[in-house]
């Protein structure tokens, strides 16, 4: 049989006992308490000792009780007072006792018949009775006394004299229960001890100094158990949303994405709209509703030659289109507002230039009016992308949106539908399959346009995508509460697994 150091004292000094409680078993082995704990309830199970538990109700003083143990009771310092003076008002009683002990000491005066009760021109006068005079030790001046001595009472000691209830009403004493352990050595404890028990000290580590001076062959080496169940550690980490953002734009980058990025929130209309061929005043602007600035209103155009060709491609077309033919309105493209996809940033990085081919990603927080639910926030994360090249077309896209799906967020069905985007054609709505909400929208892709690449300065197929990231975080994060990636809910904080 196999005794870990801890177990073997714990067993020897339990020999010399043959019966102890657990904490005389703490004092003399010198471990801690949990150890001692571990070591008897190892001996328990190869049959050495035997463990007894026996809980008990007890009842012990609160502060307040502690406290009149010193000063004497309220109704007790009042009969001082009134035994001085015969005949006494609240007010002469307010010296002697707290605000929250005079309400109720009339009436306790009163149940005990230390006194009478006068109202002498609107006043209360109390006057001392015969009882009152000869009054002595009762049974609540006695288990007070007890309660102070001894610390703990059992219970039914103290019914004996008086009701809990009574104490615990007057918040003298509170109820509790503690249990008592003994230990006892059993008979194949006894004759293992008999035989001699071998103390070496056990050790853990083993250090390169046990290695060098050859010690490392006498020392007694610790066993773990490695599938003991162990108390759980939380220590700091990442919040879950933000470990899954960031391993996402790792992934990207690995993938050979350039990732773009913008300092504000807050992008003009041109940038949201006009740059993507969204017309003004026009329903195909209405395919989202978004948030406008009340301040500022405006913000400024970029240079010239590219808002012209924007206004070109709108009025009368690019490309062998005929444009929408409306007049278009740099005012109203100057307009503010709080950025509504990340759509946006791909446009400006077409604008500015960019690698053929080439691939470009960024994670944007964007925001739409919406009621919200399980699945709908106004303020989402969204990660949108091009990929840029000559020979580009429509079903490499579906490869790379499905491969993301499946591939970043652990998607297992993904499913395309088609859909209208002013800024794509032909346009491809995105959605998943999720075990408890079933088929989840979580994105919208397409081939821009060429009304829109054109008048960016670019003549090359882009495809391009925009995901709801946050709704492919709930399949990751095991959520069916998109809220939930804001919560303050330390269980999931800390439970939420961030590797995989
Ligand atoms: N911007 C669109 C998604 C999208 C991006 C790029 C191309 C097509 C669609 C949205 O927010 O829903």
């Amino acid at each position: 049989m196999e005794l870990s150091y801890q177990e073997k004292l714990t067993l020897i000094k339990l020999g010399e006992l043959r019966k102890a409680k657990f904490e005389e078993l703490v004092e003399k082995t010198g471990l801690d308490q949990v150890a001692v704990m571990r070591s008897i309830l190892g001996l328990q199970a190869k049959g050495l000792a035997k463990l007894h538990e026996r809980s008990e109700r007890i009842v012990v003083l609160t502060e307040t009780g502690e406290e009149y143990s010193k000063i004497g009771l309220p109704e007790w310092r009042a009969l001082k007072v009134l035994r001085e003076k015969g005949k006494v008002t609240l007010d002469d009683l307010s010296e002697v006792l707290s605000g929250d002990e005079l309400k109720p000491i009339v009436g306790l005066l009163r149940s005990e018949g230390w006194a009478n009760v006068r109202n002498e021109g609107g006043k209360l006068i109390l006057e001392i009775t015969e009882k009152g005079l000869n009054a002595g030790e009762r049974p609540i001046d006695r288990a007070l006394k007890l309660l102070a001595e001894k610390k703990t009472v059992p219970l039914s000691e103290i019914q004996k004299l008086v009701s809990v209830n009574e104490l615990k009403r007057r918040k003298i004493a509170e109820e509790d229960t503690v249990t008592e352990r003994t230990v006892e050595i059993t008979p194949a404890g006894e004759e293992l001890l008999k035989k001699g028990l071998e103390l070496r000290e056990q050790v853990s580590i083993l250090t390169p100094e046990l290695i060098k001076s050859g010690k490392w062959r006498e020392v007694e080496f610790r066993r773990f158990d490695i599938k003991a169940p162990v108390r759980r550690l939380y220590p700091g980490k990442k919040q879950p949303y933000r470990a899954f953002l960031d391993k996402i734009r790792r992934r990207l980058i690995e993938m050979g994405f350039i990732e773009m990025t913008v300092e504000s929130l807050v992008e003009t209309q041109f940038w949201n709209f006009d740059a993507l061929f969204q017309p003004q005043n026009h329903p195909a602007r209405d395919w989202t509703d978004t948030y406008q600035l009340k301040y500022p209103t405006s913000g400024y155009l970029p240079g010239k030659e590219l808002v012209e060709r924007v206004k070109e491609a709108h009025e009368r077309g690019l490309a062998g289109s005929r444009g929408w033919g409306y007049t278009w309105s740099p005012e109203r493209a100057m307009l503010l507002m709080p950025r509504a996809h990340g759509t946006a940033l791909s446009g400006r990085q077409l604008a500015k230039g960019v690698e053929i081919p080439g691939k470009y990603f960024t994670i944007q927080r964007v925001f739409r009016p919406d009621v919200l639910d399980r699945t709908h926030l106004i303020e989402f994360n969204q990660v949108d992308g091009f990929v840029v090249g000559e020979n580009l077309n429509f079903r490499h896209l579906l490869g790379i949106l499905k491969r993301f799906a499946v591939e970043i967020a652990g998607v297992e069905k993904v499913r395309f539908l088609p859909d209208y985007y002013p800024f794509t054609e032909p346009s491809v709505q995105m959605s998943a399959y999720h075990p408890e909400l079933g088929w989840v929208e979580f994105g919208g892709a397409g081939v821009f346009r060429e009304e829109m690449t054109r008048a960016l300065g670019i003549d090359v197929p882009v495809i391009a995508w925009g995901i709801g990231i946050d709704r492919l975080a709930m399949f990751k994060l095991g959520i069916d509460d998109i809220r939930y990636l804001f919560s303050y809910d330390l269980k999931w904080l800390r439970e939420a697994r961030l590797v995989w």
